[in-house]
């Protein structure tokens, strides 16, 4: 394996009067990114010392001593290659002489999780950003995913028959047991990130797992997208980013009506709807005169309520009790992970205890 060599320069703080264009424009992100954000805490760069969120770390560590914001790193050690504590040791050693405070190697364990490997070794990830997170009760953790990560995910998402939730690629902010998780890259292409670490004197490291043709991810990298830039011209990396970006805000719109729909208890002033909330249960008709796209979500937020584990509910559940509105013929209850199940009963959908009769008409 490749050790972890960050340079003997940092952030470019300390150079010339006119950067790099490719530094210029991880900076710019970050600038955007953090705009806004409360200063109660430190920013915490996730930094696997890899080329993307080694640019995101110089350049947040540039961003934020000009704006006096305390900014922190954390780098997690996954056990998983031989030297892998070496590596997190020295993207902290670089993090610290740079002026990071505070600066972590946050061990984790991988193996035992649920999942294929690389899912394990994100959740096991994950959870060691979101405790370091509330144990220096950051303001945001920042990723350093780009765009070149976007369309992968997107390609990876329509291989796979994703809906527009999967296709909406990965969010610029979402909440991590209570942190902000930002990405503020995901307008700048990882040949910026490698430039713009270039351009500071900073040698990334190169994850072995990026190239390892196991992971489907790797392969998407090394030859699908290349094959399809090949047939298809270099504006399918920035096309497959904007399909996620206008699916995101669709998914989001859809998602408020779904909230909306499911938060109103009384029937509107206006008369126009029904309430879907009924009796500790959903009104069938208030369903059935939802659009689709509503009423699934309408459905699967409900079901998370009656504690379906996310994880485990997928559309397969959704659609069993859409069904129960959309294709009645007396069908019995639909059972949800968790041990939860569903039943129409009296023009409603109500949860039936487990084992206990479910009368439906
Ligand atoms: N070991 C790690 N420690 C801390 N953060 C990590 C680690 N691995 C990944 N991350 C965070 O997750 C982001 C995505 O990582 P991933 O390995 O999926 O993509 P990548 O494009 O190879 O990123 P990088 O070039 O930064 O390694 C990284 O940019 C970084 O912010």
């Amino acid at each position: 394996m490749k050790e972890a060599v960050v340079g003997r320069h940092g952030t470019g703080a300390a150079r010339g009067p006119s950067p790099d264009p490719a530094v210029v424009a991880v900076r710019v992100a970050v600038r955007r990114a953090l705009a806004g954000l409360p200063v109660d805490g430190p920013v915490l760069v996730a930094c696997s010392g890899g080329a993307d969120s080694l640019a995101l770390a110089a350049a947040t560590a540039f961003v934020t001593s000009r704006v006096g914001r305390p900014a922190g790193l954390v780098t997690v050690d996954h056990g998983l290659q031989a030297g892998s504590a070496g590596r997190a040791a020295a993207v902290a050693e670089w993090a610290a002489r740079v002026g990071f405070d505070p600066v972590e190697a946050v061990p984790v364990t991988v193996a035992g999780r649920p999942g294929g490997p690389e899912a394990a070794a994100r959740q096991a990830r994950y959870q060691g950003l979101s405790n370091a997170a509330r144990r220096h009760r950051a303001s945001a953790v920042l990723l350093g995913h780009t765009r070149d990560d976007q369309a992968e995910t997107v390609l990876l998402a329509l291989a796979r028959g994703a809906g527009p939730r999967g296709l909406a690629g990965m969010p610029a902010r979402r909440d991590l047991a209570g942190v902000p998780l930002l990405r503020p890259l995901l307008d700048v292409t990882r040949a910026q990130t490698r430039d713009a670490c270039a351009a500071l004197g900073l040698t990334p490291w190169q994850d072995p797992h990026n190239t390892d043709p196991s992971y489907a991810r790797a392969r998407v990298r090394a030859d699908a997208l290349p094959a399809l830039v090949a047939a298809l011209g270099d504006g399918v990396v920035d096309n497959l980013a904007r399909t996620a970006r206008l699916l995101a805000a669709d998914t989001a719109a859809l998602d408020d009506l779904a909230t909306a729909a499911l938060g109103t208890p009384q029937p509107r002033p206006d008369g126009v709807g029904l309430p879907v909330r009924d009796g500790g249960g959903l009104s069938v008709a208030a369903l059935a005169g939802l659009p689709g796209a509503v009423r699934s979500r309408v459905l699967h937020a409900w079901a998370r309520e009656l504690g379906a584990p996310p994880g485990a509910l997928s559309h397969r559940h959704v659609d069993a009790l859409d069904a129960l509105v959309t294709a009645w013929r007396g069908q019995g209850p639909t059972a949800l992970p968790g041990g939860v199940r569903v039943a129409r009963r009296d023009g409603r959908l109500l949860p039936v205890d487990l084992g206990g009769p479910a009368a439906v008409r």
